[in-house]
């Protein structure tokens, strides 16, 4: 057995990629990218329009395949692995466009998520008495992420920030140990997003958490590591006080708006 393959091996790392690259037509979005994620982190990736994050987040969870390169989870080689396959191996992910039933309960969201983590699967029929299984765990997601109150109201009637973190009991409602959220505070308003940065710190216990980030302060508040990307590689990467203070940072974000 090639020991570079063995699970654990380094023990610390729950995502390594090596050599991780995706072309589109000619164009490399991601470029050799080495990234180690450690196990309990929140570990943020940052860098300016164009960088690379999100398909470097697709890579990851398997929504795109790579051109090059490996990921490891956890030590076993997930390179090319379905979507499905990643999420059963414990990562989920949210999205940044909500993708919610208008007319369902909140209750009935997550009831149906937790469901779906079972071989029930996500059948249409289904006796009161299963439900009523899944019913006290929802209850519970609710309660972690502050809907509580809301859980019987159509997910239609909810505020986008409360949407947002609906869509966060829906990932948790999975049980990862790797939490990956694409931009969590898009789009929401101050009090929404020092709420979501509560949320997160709340809920990063037990699990490592990556997530893209534009607003610096939301990064500054949760992560422990953080890697700035350029031009699909990393430019650097350290905590939020050594990236903040690196020359090539700054003139990476400044670079962008001097040239417009
Ligand atoms: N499916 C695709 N086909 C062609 N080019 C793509 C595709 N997806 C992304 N790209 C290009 O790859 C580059 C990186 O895009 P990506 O969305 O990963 O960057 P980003 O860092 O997430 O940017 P932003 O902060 O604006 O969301 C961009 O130049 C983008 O136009």
């Amino acid at each position: 057995m090639d020991p570079s393959n063995a699970p654990g091996r380094d023990s610390g790392a729950v995502i390594e990629t090596t050599g991780l690259s995706k072309s589109f037509r000619g164009f490399t979005a991601v470029d050799g990218v080495d990234l180690t994620v450690s196990e309990g982190d929140v570990h943020a990736l940052v860098g300016p329009n164009g960088a690379g994050k999100t398909t470097l987040f697709n890579l990851l969870t398997g929504f795109l395949k790579p051109s090059a390169g490996q990921i490891r989870l956890s030590g076993r080689d997930i390179t090319g692995s379905s979507p499905e396959r990643i999420a059963r191996l414990g990562v989920a992910r949210s999205f940044q466009i909500t993708n919610l039933f208008e007319q369902l309960t909140l209750q009935q969201h997550v009831e149906l998520a937790l469901m779906g983590t079972t071989k029930l699967g996500h059948r249409f029929w289904v006796s009161d008495r299963v439900l009523a299984k899944f019913a006290d765990r929802a209850g519970e997601l609710l309660d972690e992420v502050g809907l509580a109150r809301q859980r019987d109201v159509p997910a239609g009637t909810l505020a986008y920030g409360q949407k947002r973190a609906l869509e966060l009991a829906l990932a948790l409602a999975l049980d990862p140990a790797v939490l990956l959220l694409d931009e969590p505070t898009a789009g929401m308003g101050m009090e929404d997003v020092e709420r979501t940065v509560e949320l997160v710190k709340r809920i990063r216990a037990n699990r490592t958490v990556v997530l893209v980030e534009h607003n610096m302060s939301v990064v500054a508040g949760l992560a422990d590591r953080v890697t700035v990307l350029q031009f699909g590689r990393i430019l650097t990467e350290g905590t939020y006080d050594e990236v903040r203070n690196d020359p090539r940072v700054i003139e990476a974000y400044l670079g962008g708006e001097s040239a417009a």
